[in-house]
C-alpha cells in the first residue's frame, strides 16, 4: 500500500473527481457515510455529537456527518468556524444541506468564541482541518483546539487531527494539535501517523475506502509504502520436490560473547525455523555447550579466545553471514569484527553490537559491506547517525546513510521501516508491543540469515523476514499475552507464522 503526502491526497481527490466522473460533492458525501458508520458502530444515541467544523474540505466533510448523524436522530450540535469568509464549495453546500434538514443547533463563529462545555459524555467530532493544514495552527484555532484537549470528551478526528501535519512535524507546535482518541482517515493513512511520537494526537486509526482512482494510485510515485501479507506472500519461493540442503543454503552466524550466549542461541534456533540448509555457530569457547545442546542442528566453530570474538574467520564455504547477537564490545571484538567486514563478499547482515562496534570507529563505516543489511533499533541507529529530535528525522537520516553506504537499514520498533539504497521505505504492519523485550532482535537476525543464504535478494528477505517476525510475535501474544511473551515464545511461534503465509488462503 503506498502512502501519499497530503498534497499528492488532494491530487488523488482531484484526478478522481476529473478522471471517474464523480462530483466533488459526491465524494465527500461517501467519505461522510463512511466516518457517520464508524461512528455509529461505536457509540449510541445517547452520546451527544459536537462537530467543530472548518471552512475547508475537511469542514465540509464534518457538516454532512452532522447532517448524517442528526438524520439518524443523534443529538448534533456544530460549531462552525468561518474566520476569514473564505468557505470551500462543498462546504458552503453543505452547510444549506445541513440548514435544509431543518438543523438548528448551528453556531457560526467569526471571531469572539464562547465554546459549548464539553463533557466525558460527548464526542467531539474534529473537522477542523485536514489535508489542507499548512502551517501550525495558531491563535484563535490554537486555543479552540487546546479546549478540546483539556476536556475530558472522546475526540474523533475527519482524516486528521487537526494541527498535526502529514509528514513532518519537526517545526510544529505540538500543544495545538488536537490529541484524537479515534482518526478517521480517507483512503490512506498519513506518514506521520506511523511515528511514536505522534500516537498521542492520532490515537487508534481506522483508513476508510472513498474509492480513489484506482489509476491515480498505480501511477503516483512515493518513496513510502506499508507492506501487505499479499506482496510478502508472492515474496516466498516454494521448495522443489528435489531439494536438497545443499540448495537451501549454509549460513554462518557470528554470535555470542562471556555471559550473552543466549543470543547466538536464539538467533540460531530461529534461523532453524526459517528454512536454511545447513548452519554453522561461530562462537567463543565458552559458549561451545550451550551452543551445541540448546541447537543441535548446527555445527558449532569455536573462535579462538574463551571469552569474545576475536578472530576473524574464513568465511568461503557461506551463501550468507550475520554478525552481532550477543557480541559485546570488547576493544578486541571491535577490531575483529571490522576486519571481519573486509571478507564479506556474500550477503551480510549486521545487528546490535555489531553496529555497537562500528558507531565506536565511524571512520570504518565504509568498511561496510555494499548491500549489506543493517537492523539497528532506534538507539542503535543513533549512535551511527547522531542524536534525532523526532521519528521524521531519523527517517531522513537512516535514509541518508543507507544511500551513502548503498546499504539496506531494517529499523526496528513498532512500524519497522526497511530503506532501500535507492531510497524506499517499507513500513511493516506486523508486530506488538509485547515484542519489546531482550531477544526479540535476535531472532529477527536469525531469521534474516537463514532468508539470505537459501537466496533470496536483500530487499524481498527484508520485507519478508520483517514481516513474519512480528507475524510470530502476534501469534505468541495470543498465545502467552501481551505481558509474558518473549523472545522464546516468538521462535515457538515460528513454525505456525511460515504456515500461515505458505497455506493457501
Ligand atoms: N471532494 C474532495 O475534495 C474531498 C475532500 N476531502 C476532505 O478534504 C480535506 C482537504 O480539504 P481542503 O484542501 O479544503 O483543506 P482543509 O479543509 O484541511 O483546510 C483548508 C483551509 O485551511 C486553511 N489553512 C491551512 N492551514 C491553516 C492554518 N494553520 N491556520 C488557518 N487556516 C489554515 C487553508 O488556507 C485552506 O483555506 C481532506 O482532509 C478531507 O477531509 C474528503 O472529503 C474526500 C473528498
Ligand atoms: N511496540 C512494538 N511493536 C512491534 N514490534 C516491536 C515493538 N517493540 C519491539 N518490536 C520488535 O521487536 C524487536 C526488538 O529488537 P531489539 O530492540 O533489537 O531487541 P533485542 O536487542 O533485545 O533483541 C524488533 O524487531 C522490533 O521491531
Ligand atoms: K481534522
Amino acid at each position: 500500500m503506498k502512502i501519499l503526502s497530503c498534497k499528492q491526497q488532494r491530487e488523488a481527490d482531484a484526478y478522481t473527481i476529473s478522471h471517474e466522473s464523480i462530483l466533488s460533492i459526491n465524494l465527500m458525501e461517501k467519505a461522510a457515510s463512511l466516518i457517520t458508520d464508524a461512528i455509529c458502530r461505536r457509540w449510541d444515541k445517547a452520546r451527544r455529537m459536537i462537530v467543530f467544523a472548518g471552512a475547508g474540505n475537511n469542514g465540509g466533510d464534518a457538516l454532512a456527518v452532522a447532517r448524517m448523524l442528526f438524520l439518524k436522530h443523534y443529538p448534533v450540535e456544530v460549531v462552525f468556524f468561518n474566520v476569514t469568509g473564505k468557505i470551500s464549495e462543498e462546504c458552503l453546500t453543505n452547510i444549506r444541506r445541513l440548514k435544509e434538514c431543518g438543523f438548528a443547533n448551528f453556531t457560526e463563529v467569526s471571531s469572539q468564541f464562547d465554546p459549548p462545555k464539553l463533557t466525558r459524555n460527548d464526542i467531539v467530532i474534529d473537522g477542523l482541518f485536514g489535508a489542507g493544514l499548512n502551517k501550525p495552527l495558531s491563535g484563535g484555532f490554537a486555543a479552540v483546539v487546546q479546549y478540546i484537549n483539556a476536556s475530558q470528551s472522546t475526540v474523533v478526528s475527519i482524516d486528521t487531527p487537526s494541527g498535526l501535519m502529514g509528514e513532518d512535524n519537526t517545526y510544529n507546535v505540538r500543544q495545538n494539535i488536537i490529541q484524537a482518541d479515534l482518526t478517521l482517515t480517507i483512503q490512506l493513512p498519513k506518514l506521520s501517523f506511523l511515528f511514536a511520537e505522534n500516537e498521542e494526537y492520532v490515537g487508534e486509526w481506522e483508513v476508510l475506502d472513498i474509492g480513489t482512482s484506482q489509476e491515480f494510485m498505480k501511477n503516483v510515485t512515493t518513496p513510502y509504502y506499508i507492506t501487505e501479507e499479499a506482496k510478502v506472500r508472492s515474496l516466498i519461493r516454494p521448495y522443489k520436490k528435489f531439494a536438497h540442503k545443499g540448495m537451501r543454503g549454509h549460513g554462518l552466524l557470528i554470535a555470542g560473547s562471556y555471559g550473552m550466549g543466549g543470543a547466538a542461541v536464539m538467533a540460531a534456533q530461529a534461523c532453524m525455523r526459517s528454512g536454511i540448509g545447513r548452519l554453522t555457530v561461530h562462537t567463543p569457547i565458552c559458549n561451545h555447550n550451550l551452543v551445541q545442546t540448546l541447537v543441535p542442528q548446527a555445527t558449532v566453530e569455536d573462535d579462538l579466545h574463551e571469552r569474545f570474538f576475536a578472530e576473524p574467520t574464513d568465511l568461503d564455504n557461506y551463501q550468507a553471514i550475520a554478525i552481532g547477537p550477543g557480541l559485546g564490545q570488547e576493544e578486541i571484538t571491535a577490531k575483529t569484527t571490522i576486519e571481519q567486514l573486509d571478507s564479506c563478499y556474500v550477503p551480510t547482515v549486521l545487528d546490535a553490537d555489531a553496529l555497537n562496534n562500528l558507531s565506536v570507529y565511524r571512520n570504518f563505516l565504509n568498511r561496510v559491506p555494499k548491500q549489506a543489511i543493517l537492523t539497528p533499533h532506534v538507539k542503535e541507529l543513533e549512535r551511527l547517525v547522531g542524536r534525532c529530535s523526532n521519528s521524521y528525522e531519523r527517517l531522513s537520516k537512516a535514509k541518508e546513510l543507507s544511500s551513502y553506504l548503498q546499504c539496506y537499514i531494517v529499523l526496528k520498533g513498532a512500524w519497522t521501516t526497511i530503506i532501500t539504497p535507492e531510497g524506499n521505505c517499507y513500513f511493516n504492519p506486523t508486530g506488538n508491543p509485547g515484542m519489546a523485550t531482550g531477544g526479540s532482535g535476535d531472532v529477527l537476525t536469525g531469521i534474516l540469515l537463514a532468508l539470505l543464504a537459501q537466496g533470496y535478494p536483500q530487499e524481498a528477505a527484508c520485507r519478508l523476514g520483517v514481516y513474519v517476525h512480528g507475524l510470530a510475535g502476534d501469534i505468541a501474544r495470543e498465545r502467552q499475552g501481551v505481558i509474558s511473551m518473549n523472545a522464546a515464545d516468538i521462535i515457538e511461534a515460528l513454525p505456525e507464522a511460515w504456515k500461515k503465509l505458505t497455506e493457501t488462503k
